[in-house]
């Protein structure tokens, strides 16, 4: 359902995508590593619009979205949950539930209360301003507000950022929920317990290309290629 080509995009003063070949297919999740400042952000900030390519194709369902606005983007049925989580802090959860809601695209599984439902301490905090919630708390409000655009495809960047493992382990649940809906993910991840628990297949950044792409099985099995590519064990 997403099929880029060729992507080259950066900053003025550097190209940092060097040429983005990627596929997902509809459905799927797709764990995305790399080490740090290889590129991952600037790809999702790049699918979504945020950062202007210089050259290549991003297709959405066959529709060309390279260099669209992100509003456009984020019509097309695309949504981030950005790295930091980006909330606003004086509005409550409600009212950011509301407003994802509004701009939403109408169409879809998700609506407050299935999304209340795969995230309940959202509803628990609902009269809570975001500044007041937790690290994790936050970060589902992000996927809340993601989701109730009812998204085709949605773009996570390092959601496990900061979080104490048993949050990270409630961020694979609403994933995973995700997934069961029939929507599809691209999951920017440092944490490989995260990305191997959600994610079907893993594809490496490095130096602004994809350099390794395989079956997270796989990926898992053969310890020398995350030993070579993050420089794990
Ligand atoms: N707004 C910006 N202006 C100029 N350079 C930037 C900007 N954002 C990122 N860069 C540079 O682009 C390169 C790639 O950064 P990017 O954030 O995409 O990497 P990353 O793989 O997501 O890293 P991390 O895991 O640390 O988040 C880095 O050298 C970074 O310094």
């Amino acid at each position: 359902m997403l099929e880029v080509r060729g992507l080259r995009s950066g900053y003025r003063r550097s190209t940092v995508l060097q040429g983005i070949d990627l596929d997902v297919a509809a459905g799927q999740v797709l764990g995305l590593l790399g080490r740090n400042g290889v590129g991952k952000t600037t790809l999702v900030h790049t699918l979504m619009g945020l950062v202007t390519p210089s050259a290549g194709t991003v297709r959405l369902e066959g529709r060309d979205l390279a260099g669209r606005r992100p509003d456009v983007v984020a019509r097309a049925g695309v949504a981030l949950v950005p790295q930091g989580r980006r909330v606003w802090a004086p509005l409550t959860v409600t009212e950011h539930l509301d407003l994802a809601a509004r701009r939403g695209r109408g169409r879809g599984p998700w609506d407050a209360p299935r999304v209340l439902e795969l995230l309940p301490r959202l509803g628990e905090r609902r009269r809570h301003a975001a500044g007041q919630l937790s690290g994790g708390e936050q970060q589902m409000l992000a996927i809340a507000r993601a989701l109730l655009t009812n998204p085709r495809l949605v773009l996570m960047d390092e959601p496990s950022d900061g979080l104490a493992p048993a949050v990270v382990d409630l961020v694979g649940h609403a994933i995973s929920g995700m997934k069961a809906e029939g929507t599809t993910l691209v999951v920017v991840e440092q944490d490989l317990h995260l990305a191997f628990a959600v994610a079907d297949e893993i594809a490496v950044v490095d130096k602004g290309r994809v350099v390794h792409r395989s079956p997270t099985q796989e990926f898992r099995r053969d310890s020398s290629v995350a030993h070579a590519l993050l420089g794990v064990a």
